[in-house]
């Protein structure tokens, strides 16, 4: 990718932790069109294992931050830095296939570089995927919740070091939903990576650990699901959609119950 320049990493004094070692960052990133800003000064570090989930209502340059990433656009200011060589995985938001094309399932995931996992790794992917009775189907026979398994499996199979999902679940039933939610929330040691995962999904997004980006062509708030739950700017964009649960924070205070003096 000719805009992504990968870049030896000097050791410093402070031990990182291999989730927070940098992978990619990107340096005051925008994207112009017809005088258009669609992407705004983005700046944004991804560490080696982390999960990044980016967050925005419809418009706000989600999906065009994604193609900056996978290089098919180029910024129009600022740069993206890989401080690793990056193997990319993509899971788009449509993926349609004419009626006229014969492709099967199978010949897709054989375009993953076979050498890149074992036949057990690679036999794991296609089993939890439930992919094993598609395999010689067609792609345009596939629904939804099919296609999207199938291509999770197709990225997974080439051991990215980034995966990128954009919008993986939309139009998902909740069972499909659940089941790819949980493969990518505990993948196995053999295929931990970075991820960037675009959701609209408030729950899921909210839940756990991941850091949350939440983009309004600039980055407007980012940060642990907790800590960003309380900020202006996103109950201005999500607080209507979003309750937080109740979290029992004990205070601070002096005074003690009976039984405790
Ligand atoms: N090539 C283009 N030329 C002009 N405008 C574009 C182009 N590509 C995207 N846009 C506009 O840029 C804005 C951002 O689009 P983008 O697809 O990145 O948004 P998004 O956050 O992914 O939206 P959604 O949540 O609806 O998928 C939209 O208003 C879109 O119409």
């Amino acid at each position: 990718m000719s805009h992504v320049s990968p870049r030896k990493h000097t050791s410093d004094a402070q031990p990182v932790s291999p989730e927070r070692t940098p992978l990619l960052s990107l340096h005051d990133v925008s994207y112009l069109i017809n005088r258009q800003r669609l992407v705004s000064h983005v700046s944004l570090d991804i560490g080696a294992q982390e999960t990044i989930s980016v967050i925005g209502p419809n418009g706000a340059g989600k999906s065009t931050l994604v193609k900056l990433i996978l290089g098919l656009l180029a910024p129009t200011e600022g740069r993206i830095e890989a401080h690793q060589p990056l193997q990319l995985g993509y899971v788009p938001q449509r993926f349609s296939v004419p009626a006229i094309l014969p492709l099967r399932v199978k010949d897709v995931l054989a375009q993953a570089d076979k050498r890149r996992l074992s036949r057990e790794q690679r036999d794991y992917i296609l089993e939890r995927l439930s992919l094993a009775d598609l395999l010689s189907r067609q792609m345009h026979h596939l629904s939804g919740g099919e296609t999207q398994r199938v291509l999770l499996a197709r990225a997974l199979l080439d051991k990215p070091n980034l995966l990128i999902l954009d919008e993986p679940m939309q139009g998902l039933d909740p069972d499909t939903e659940a089941l790819l939610y949980a493969f990518i929330d505990a993948l196995p040691e053999f295929l931990r990576c970075a991820m960037l995962v675009v959701s609209h999904d408030l729950h899921w997004v909210m839940r756990g650990s991941r850091r949350v980006v939440c983009l309004n062509k600039h980055i407007c708030c980012e940060g642990q699901p907790a800590e960003l739950a309380v900020t202006p700017e996103f109950q201005d964009l999500f607080g209507h959609h979003y309750e937080q649960p109740y979290v029992h924070k004990p205070h601070a205070c002096e005074h003690h119950a009976p039984h405790e003096m």
